[in-house]
């Protein structure tokens, strides 16, 4: 088994986790818990920082806090010297909330109610992402009365096919998000933009998709930007000075996962930026990048008791842990796959091979299938490992199942950075339609 991180095995043949005993944090945390490797998190941070930096070029790395975003979470992205990509009135919220600074927040996200727009005007945020017309028409008339001028990147889908899950692709024509490249709408939006009084056109972003291992979509998504630049600066006398490029870069989930090292992406993309730029006769734009995944996925570990069992004779063996697609929807929505070890015998040999259930009522509420695992019961603990992107941030009630607590790890020390949900939160939001709710 390869760890991630800090991860490895310790004396007690258990599962570690930044100088901390997974057994112990079960002890005084209980299960299912989310644990986050924090030097991992920094190491990620600093690696992208840093590809930047050696090569001289103006950047700002921002944290995608759709992964992972709490308060403690988004203090740890400013204390690394990132920016934030938020995508909601909540992420927005949450960033404020944790102290955030507010010029280094970007605000994303395909329909952006006038309550949200309005929020980030006030917050003065640095960066408006807009995605369509009716953003344009709405953030201009929410600036105009304000006599504010706010800086916004143009979303826009350069009509690529990234090779990953298709729900999880963003960058071809017929997407959601984001202007057409191809079509005439993002140069119709450019002459929108530089007509407005209030909008301040910095440049293009574009996020071809997620879980992306392969530099390619990336550099050809530059190019075809580069051929609109080119006609944008000729034709409008526009010349973009940041060039967003989105996050996507893909993480390793399992052995079948062979991703490239972060700084690699980020160096083929500096490569093909400065190359285009050269070639056009431009100024090299500066590059944004947005990772979410790359950044936290591989730190997150989740922490499950096991509980029943359940043999289909010559077919399967189910062992079913105490969380599921509550704490961790991939499986199910993506047929994600993950690998896991029993956290208290971290280094015994497998025995068996079992699938692994989720407690939630669906069928479909499986999270790893065909486990190799050593023989366990109820007083064994799974870890299943690279958690930390979408798991937590995708978490639910579904079956008023409560959210299970987060753990931030560091230097052998246990922070608790989100606590477990309350079977009283549950209802916490419920109003009788008698008087009195019965206990
Ligand atoms: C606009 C945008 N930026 C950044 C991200 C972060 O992607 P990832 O977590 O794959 O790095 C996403 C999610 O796919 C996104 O939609
Ligand atoms: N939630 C997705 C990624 C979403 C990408 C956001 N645009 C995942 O778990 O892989």
């Amino acid at each position: 088994m390869q760890f991630h991180g800090t991860g490895k095995v310790n004396e007690h043949g258990h599962l570690e986790i930044g100088g901390m005993d997974t057994v112990t944090l079960v002890e005084q945390y209980g299960t299912p818990l989310y644990v986050y490797d924090v030097a991992l998190i920094r190491e990620r941070a600093r690696s992208f920082k840093k590809t930047f930096e050696n090569l001289n070029i103006k950047a700002q790395v921002a944290y995608a806090s759709k992964a992972f975003s709490t308060v403690a979470m988004v203090q740890l992205a400013e204390e690394e010297g990132l920016s934030l990509d938020v995508v909601s009135g909540g992420e927005l919220y949450t960033a404020i909330a944790a102290g955030f600074p507010a010029d280094k927040i970007h605000f994303h996200g395909n329909n952006k109610s006038l309550e949200e727009l309005d929020m980030a005007i006030e917050k003065e945020i640095g960066c408006f992402v807009v995605d369509n017309f009716y953003e344009l028409e709405i953030l201009e008339e929410l600036c105009a009365p304000r006599e504010k001028t706010v800086n916004i990147l143009l979303r826009v889908t350069p009509g690529i096919e990234a090779h990953t899950h298709d729900y999880i692709l963003t960058g071809q024509d017929d997407s959601k998000f984001g202007f057409g490249l191809q079509n005439g709408q993002a140069d119709e939006a450019v002459d929108t933009a530089l007509k407005s009084k209030h909008l301040n056109l910095l440049g293009v972003h574009c996020h071809i998709g997620s879980q992306i291992f392969e530099t390619t979509g990336f550099l050809v998504a530059a190019r075809k930007i580069f051929e609109k630049l080119k006609d944008w600066k000729n034709e409008k006398a526009f010349e973009a000075q940041v060039l967003n490029l989105g996050g996507g870069f893909g993480i390793r989930y399992t052995k079948e996962d062979d991703p490239i090292p972060a700084s690699q992406y980020v160096e083929e993309i500096i490569g093909e930026v400065k190359n285009q730029a050269e070639k056009l006769g431009m100024e090299t734009p500066e590059i944004w990048i947005e990772p979410g995944r790359s950044m936290v996925g591989d730190a997150g570990t989740t922490l499950y008791r096991i509980g029943s069992r359940k043999e289909v004779p010559n077919v399967r063996q189910y062992v079913a842990v105490d969380g599921g697609m509550s704490d961790n929807l991939r499986p199910a929505l993506y047929q994600a796959k993950y690998e896991a070890v029993l956290a208290n015998k971290a280094n015994v040999e497998p025995d068996e091979t079992v699938s692994i259930a989720g407690k939630c009522c669906e069928s479909g509420d499986m999270l790893i299938w065909d486990l190799p695992l050593p023989k366990s019961d109820h007083t064994d603990l799974l870890a299943v490992f690279c958690t930390g992107a979408y798991g937590y941030s995708m978490a639910n009630n579904y079956n008023r199942i409560p959210r299970p607590p987060v753990v931030f790890i560091e230097n052998g020390q246990a922070k608790l950075v989100v606590k477990r949900e309350s079977f009283e939160d549950m209802v916490r939001l419920d109003l009788p339609l008698k008087e009195k709710i019965k206990k």
